[in-house]
């Protein structure tokens, strides 16, 4: 079954093609990274799947259904890590998750299990703002799990974490590809996309350049690790 289907996609801001032609497909249960340097246009790819904005051109098809116009029977089935930014003030960190849970019906059961999985109990009475960048991570991503979704969207996960909670992560996030998620990530590390990714696509100025298994990407450029090959498609020069 395909979980995501995206078809000549392009959106631009102004005279700017963030993104422009991209066609691509997720298979249900498969772990997927979007790589490529800074302003590559991962961030707009994802929001367009996602159905927080609108499209200029090309088909989205999301669990078979279309994300734009806003489609409510989506949301219950799809998990979008928002930026902590847009957490509700002054909440602490166990009442924002149990908000997020009472949104979707939810009971507090997972919200609990949720903050304890990512490792927040000791943070629980503490108020969002007050939270490291670290630790806010971690609450926005238990928030975009708390409902349990068969799809999760998930825009530089790891940024800003520490080593420990980084791998930490690595493993609650391949646990929820094990139990059938389909996940779709965006990172900038590449260790992070050839230990977790079934496939990865490589974006840059709005195209999808490559699309392949990390392994296969090492193999097909003569490469040692996908870095290098990220470095021979991208190039070195600084971006957006
Ligand atoms: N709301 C916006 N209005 C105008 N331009 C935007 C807007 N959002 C993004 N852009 C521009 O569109 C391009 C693609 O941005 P996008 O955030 O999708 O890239 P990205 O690959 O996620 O980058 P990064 O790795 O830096 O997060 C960039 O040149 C960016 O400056």
């Amino acid at each position: 079954m395909t979980a995501i289907e995206v078809t000549d996609l392009a959106l631009a801001y102004g005279e700017l093609k963030a993104v422009d032609g991209v066609s691509f497909e997720v298979a249900a249960g498969e772990f997927f990274g979007i790589l490529g340097p800074n302003g590559a246009g991962k961030t707009t790819t994802l929001e367009l799947i996602e159905g927080l904005r609108r499209p200029d051109a090309g088909d989205i098809r999301v669990l078979g259904e279309k994300p734009w116009p806003r489609n409510a029977g989506l949301l219950p089935r799809i998990g979008v890590q928002l930026q902590a930014s847009s957490f509700f003030e002054r909440l602490t960190a166990r009442e924002q998750i149990h908000t997020f849970a009472a949104l979707y019906g939810v009971g507090s059961g997972p919200a609990d299990e949720w903050l304890a999985r990512v490792g927040l109990v000791d943070k629980a009475d503490t108020r969002v703002e007050d939270l490291s960048g670290g630790q806010a991570q971690r609450l926005s991503i238990a928030c975009a799990l708390v409902h349990d979704p068969e799809l999760v969207f998930l825009d530089e996960p790891t940024a800003s974490l520490d080593p420990q909670a980084r791998r930490n992560l690595w493993d609650l996030l391949s646990g929820l590809n094990d139990s059938g998620r389909t996940v779709v990530l965006t990172t900038h590390y590449m260790d992070e996309a050839q230990t977790l990714c079934d496939r990865v696509g490589i974006m840059d100025h709005g195209h999808l350049l490559l699309l392949d298994t990390p392994a296969g990407l090492i193999e097909s450029h003569d490469a040692a690790t996908l870095e290098d090959v990220f470095l021979q498609v991208t190039g070195r020069e600084y971006r957006g």
